[in-house]
């Protein structure tokens, strides 16, 4: 049987400056201990103008904290004004990069076929992405969330190699659950992330699906993140706002206290 090590990642959006990510980090690492990392995978996505110094921070310090970017370029370089490339992301040794979230999809007209792009970058330049997928409230009212989140996971790995989907993650955030304190059902959130894995499966192998892990997010918090973790196909959180309160976030890693 498949072992897959959670992965609790704090999405900071356009939150904290350079300097309060280096506080927030700090505050972190102070409060982890070597057991919560051997338990969970933790990681931080703060903003591009954070990286540098988050980087800094972890290398100097030897954390064992994770980090990655909200966002990746589908281009390597050249006249694209205020995007940031994966070779920039690369050199900054970001293990991570959220790809095709629904506030990129929302407030960018990011398609499927953008965020199939940024997926391919993100694999080329060595980084792993936390591919984003979920319906919007109308989508779930008419019944067709499972069909909407899967055309998306198809959309975002097509012509993917099985030796890059096998690292992707893959992240079922309900547009509707998304910072609005209304927390998706576990067992709701179960048989969408059940479906992604079925469909893994069908374009790749069992194994491949086996492998693979899949987040839940939306209005993830201390409160109800055990709950959320007992299901069989959820294998952690991508966590907006909750993980800008540090010792909130760490509560979220101990879920299995909770
Ligand atoms: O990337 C994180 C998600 O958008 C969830 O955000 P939230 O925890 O603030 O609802």
């Amino acid at each position: 049987m498949t072992t897959r090590t959670p992965l609790m990642a704090g999405n900071w959006k356009m939150n904290l400056n350079h300097l309060e990510a280096i506080a927030h980090v700090q505050k972190l690492a102070f409060a982890l201990a070597d057991k919560d990392y051997e338990a969970v995978e933790v990681a931080v996505l703060p903003p591009f103008t954070d990286l540098r110094s988050v980087q800094t921070l972890v290398d100097g310090d030897k954390l064992k904290i994770k980090y990655g970017a909200q966002d990746i370029s589908a281009h390597d370089g050249g006249a694209y004004t205020g995007e940031i490339s994966g070779p920039m992301l690369a050199k900054l040794k970001c293990t991570y990069v959220a790809v095709g979230h629904s506030e990129r999809r929302q407030y960018h007209a990011e398609t499927d076929e953008v965020v199939n792009a940024k997926v391919k970058a993100a694999f080329k330049h060595g980084i792993t992405p936390i591919l984003c997928v979920g319906e919007e409230l109308e989508v779930r009212e008419a019944g067709n969330h499972v069909s909407h989140t899967l055309a998306q996971v198809e959309g975002g790995l097509k012509d993917v190699p099985a030796e890059q989907a096998e690292s992707v993650v893959i992240a079922y955030e309900p547009v509707w659950a998304i910072g609005t304190g209304k927390v998706c059902g576990a067992e709701d959130a179960q048989e969408v992330c059940a479906a992604v894995r079925g469909k893994l499966a069908e374009l790749y192998s069992q194994e491949l699906a086996d492998k693979v892990r899949i987040q839940y997010g939306g209005s993830v918090k201390s409160g109800n993140v055990a709950e959320i973790m007992a299901q069989a196909d959820i294998d952690g959180a991508l966590v907006g706002g909750a993980s800008l309160d540090a010792d909130e976030f760490v509560k979220i890693i101990r879920f299995r206290d909770q």
